[in-house]
């Protein structure tokens, strides 16, 4: 219902948008991404690694944040999807950290087809109460052995399709241009536009 209203009016709404996520690096491109076109603050919460279809789990971590924000709350879940395994390993947060990138690449060992897909599922909700819109970016690309910086996740293993270098090799900007996340983003700065949301940016 505040959706609607703010969309019918282009109406003020009285708190500020917050980013929660636990994932630095992750804040680090979104604020690079976004810019000033969506201010924002950022709030550093652990929220549950859930299992589920991408866009479930990006809801249900908007609904979690939006309780503990108390107000208008942008979460995105990502996964690293191999289409051998029919869009496994998705949830790779502990897959990452259990196995590694080379335990990601043996994961392949037994297929032929090393393609794979950045999945970025943006979610927005407005407060505890409103339900969460969902938006989704996916960047096709395939896994090979870690080639790179290893600051941030899975970032060695994933080449993009049409490149040569890894997204840990890209400069930043390039992988802020093509990413899951960019391409998320985008549909979010689309959707924050046509609703005309007038954020108050300070409490
Ligand atoms: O562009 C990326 N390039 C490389 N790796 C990435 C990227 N984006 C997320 N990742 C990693 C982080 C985590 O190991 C898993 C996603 O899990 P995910 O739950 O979405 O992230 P998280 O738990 O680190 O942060 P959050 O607090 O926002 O849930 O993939
Ligand atoms: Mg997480």
């Amino acid at each position: 219902m505040a959706a609607a209203a703010a969309k019918a009016s282009g109406l003020l709404v009285q708190r500020p948008v917050t980013f929660v996520t636990g994932n630095a690096k992750k804040l680090e491109e979104v604020r690079a991404i976004l810019g000033q076109s969506i201010p924002f603050q950022s709030l550093k919460l652990d929220l549950p690694e859930l299992q589920g279809e991408p866009e479930e789990i990006s809801k249900e971590k908007a609904r979690l944040a939006a309780i503990q924000v108390n107000g208008p709350v942008l979460v995105e879940d990502t996964c690293l999807c191999f289409n051998a395994l029919k869009g496994l390993p998705g949830m790779c947060k502990w897959f990452l950290q259990k196995i590694g990138h080379e335990g990601l690449n043996n994961l392949l060992m037994a297929y032929e087809d090393k393609s794979a897909y950045a999945l970025c599922a943006f979610s927005f909700a407005l407060g505890p109460d409103t339900e969460p819109i969902t938006f989704l970016g996916k960047t096709l690309g395939k896994i090979i052995p870690p080639r790179g910086p290893t600051d941030f996740g899975w970032d060695p293993i994933f080449q993009p399709d049409g490149y040569e270098q890894t997204y840990a090799e890209m400069p930043k900007e390039e992988k802020n241009k093509i990413s899951h996340r960019y391409k998320a983003l985008e549909m979010v700065k689309s959707h924050f536009a046509e609703a005309g949301y007038n954020f108050q940016t300070n409490r």
